[in-house]
């Protein structure tokens, strides 16, 4: 096993300046499905992540309750109604990247929702799963073996972790992660005050930095956006690198501003995705 600390060092390798003759398709489609009525705002946090992180087209499918304050906050994001299942396969067979469970909740049709984007979504995109969708992992496993797509990343705080793996909080150890990441045969980023990446050939990587100025609802379903649209947009060097960096992004934000700032808000950390992206671009 190779266990890599991150650095800076991971963001210069990845963010690129961008080619003058680009456009909005040359950043990638983000798709990104939660937010039932109780939990609009995690939905919308993922969200605007997504955008700020500079993914090029932006699409939030969510319940319609969510459709006003979408457009009145984030007028760069696309929306559709999450029950409407004909846009919502439609967008699946677009995307390049899909975040499933910020807000989602664990209704009857949220678990719906979550089959129809396990059995849709294209074989070329990649699968984020977050929030409410990793219940439903614990629940029905074998949605991860039929899935549609290979490429899946799981993000559980340590709680979620435990539904999935029953693994409690002390017999987590990287090697007892790693064996039931392995088994999962999906990518998992485990989150706490310490994060780790486990990828599917066996290495890790983790993120010492950020602390508990991060610890609001929310913090995680940023982190999803920031994963989305870095894997939307960067191709290069890897897709394990492109992970890496938006998880170390995520928390490297807040810790600098935390320097002046007591907490760190999920949306302040968004607020600042573009400015300090520019400085690490190479
Ligand atoms: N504004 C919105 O709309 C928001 C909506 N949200 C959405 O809500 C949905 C439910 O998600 P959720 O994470 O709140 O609930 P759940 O899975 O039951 O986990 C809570 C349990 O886990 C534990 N725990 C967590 N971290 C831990 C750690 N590091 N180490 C140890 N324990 C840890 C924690 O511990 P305790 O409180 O007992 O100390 C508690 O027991 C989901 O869809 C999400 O996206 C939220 O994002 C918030 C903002
Ligand atoms: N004390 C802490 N130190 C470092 N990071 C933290 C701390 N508390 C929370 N975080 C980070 O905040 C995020 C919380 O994710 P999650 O529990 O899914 O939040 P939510 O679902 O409310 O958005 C994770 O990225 C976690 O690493
Ligand atoms: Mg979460």
């Amino acid at each position: 096993m190779i266990l890599m600390i991150l650095t800076t060092q991971c963001l210069t390798n990845v963010i690129k300046k961008r080619p003058t003759n680009s456009h909005k398709g040359t950043f990638g489609r983000v798709l990104l499905i939660g937010g039932s009525l109780q939990y609009g705002g995690a939905i919308l946090l993922a969200t605007k992540a997504a955008v700020r992180a500079g993914a090029g087209l932006v699409t939030c499918a969510t319940d319609l309750i969510n459709r006003t304050a979408l457009n009145t906050t984030l007028p760069e994001a696309m929306f559709i109604n999450y029950l409407d299942f004909s846009a919502l396969k439609q967008q699946l067979s677009q995307a390049d990247v899909v975040v499933i469970g910020p807000g989602l909740g664990l209704s009857a049709e949220a678990f719906n929702i979550f089959k129809i984007t396990c059995q849709q979504i294209n074989s070329q995109a990649t699968l984020v799963i977050d929030g409410s969708a990793l219940t439903f992992v614990a629940q029905a496993p074998s949605c991860l073996q039929t899935c549609a797509t290979q490429k899946i990343i799981l993000t559980p705080h340590l709680k979620e972790w435990e539904r999935i793996t029953n693994l409690s909080l002390n017999q987590q150890s990287i090697i007892n992660n790693q064996k039931a990441q392995q088994k999962l045969s999906a990518t998992v980023v485990l989150k706490g005050a310490t994060t780790t990446i486990y990828y599917l050939d066996g290495h890790t990587a983790t993120i010492n930095i950020g602390g508990p100025y991060m610890a609001t609802g929310g913090t995680g379903d940023t982190l999803t956006g920031i994963i989305a649209a870095f894997l939307a947009q960067f191709k290069e060097p890897n897709p394990k690198e492109v992970l890496a960096a938006a998880v170390f992004l995520h928390s490297y934000i807040p810790q600098q501003l935390s320097q002046h700032n007591y907490v760190v808000l999920p949306s302040e950390i968004s607020n600042h995705l573009p400015n300090i992206m520019q400085k690490f671009s190479s």
